[in-house]
């Protein structure tokens, strides 16, 4: 079995798959310093909890914080005796390579967004995943990502109305009854949820012009849902679209291992 370890710079995701199917999905927050032991000690107890009967051979990582791949490379040795393919390193195979400019180093999640949204949707895609930051991946039509956006994350953009003004409150992000809001934290929701659909929208109509052509728009990310319930942005809304990735680069890396 394949344990698919999706680490973003709040959260990080673990799932095992039977080749199938996902067994489980354990979330825990994402912390640098973290050790092999303490994932494991975290790991087990919840697969004892949930009574997951797994058989984890292989390994695979991606990690938008380059930080805790060390620790996460322990982990796979010590605890599944293997050694783990990390999304980014030159020995990891992409089913197509990203066409960007020379010396970029695109972000390991959205190559495994593009690679998950192509094998579902095949091409000409905007992938928008609802991260610590806002990432919009643009996927050509033979698959490759070519570029795309990245904007302040929904909670990044409310913490720094937070911590830049004093009288400004701690809020937590929701879809707001009316626009105009009639006390502080109704105002700082629209200006944000609203804000937010404005951007998404403005995004991903100019996304298209300058591509000239029709686009499917599919979502992911943990704040995906609030938008895809309030407003109608986007096409699909797939939670399990970096986990979905995973699997596609892992298969890949299987069916071309020389
Ligand atoms: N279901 C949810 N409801 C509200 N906030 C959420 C939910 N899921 C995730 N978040 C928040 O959304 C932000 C992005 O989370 P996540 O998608 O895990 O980010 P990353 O992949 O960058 O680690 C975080 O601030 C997280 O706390
Ligand atoms: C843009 C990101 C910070 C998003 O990370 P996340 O919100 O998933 O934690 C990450 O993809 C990243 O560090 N990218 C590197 C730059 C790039 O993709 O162009
Ligand atoms: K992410």
């Amino acid at each position: 079995m394949l344990l698919a370890i999706d680490c973003g710079n709040t959260n990080t995701v673990f799932s095992i798959w039977d080749g199938d199917k996902f067994l489980c999905t354990l979330r825990t927050s994402t912390h640098h310093a973290r050790t092999a032991d303490a994932y494991f000690t975290w790991f087990s107890t919840l697969i004892k909890h949930y009574e997951i009967d797994h058989d984890i051979s292989e390994v695979i990582i991606s990690s938008t914080v380059p930080r805790v791949v060390w620790n996460l490379r322990v982990f796979a040795d010590r605890f599944f005796n293997c050694r783990p393919l990390v999304v980014g390193k030159p020995e990891c195979l992409l089913p197509i390579e990203a066409r960007v400019d020379a010396g970029t180093i695109v972000g390991p999640d959205r190559l495994v967004n593009t690679a998950g949204a192509f094998d579902r949707h095949g091409g000409d895609l905007i992938v928008v995943d609802f991260g610590t930051a806002t990432t919009f991946d643009v996927v050509a039509a033979d698959g490759a990502y070519i570029g795309g956006v990245i904007a302040p994350g929904v909670n990044l953009s409310l913490e720094a109305l937070h911590n830049a003004a004093a009288a400004l409150p701690h809020v937590d992000i929701a879809k707001p009854s009316f626009v105009i809001g009639t006390n502080t934290v109704a105002c700082i929701q629209s200006g944000v949820f609203w804000g937010y659909v404005g951007l998404v929208r403005e995004i991903c109509d100019r996304i298209k012009a300058e591509r000239d052509r029709p686009m499917t728009i599919v979502a992911t990310g943990g704040l995906a849902p609030l938008f895809q319930q309030s407003v109608d942005l986007f096409d699909s809304f797939e939670d399990d679209l970096t986990m979905h990735g995973l699997t596609v680069i892992h298969n890949h890396n299987k069916e071309n291992a020389t």
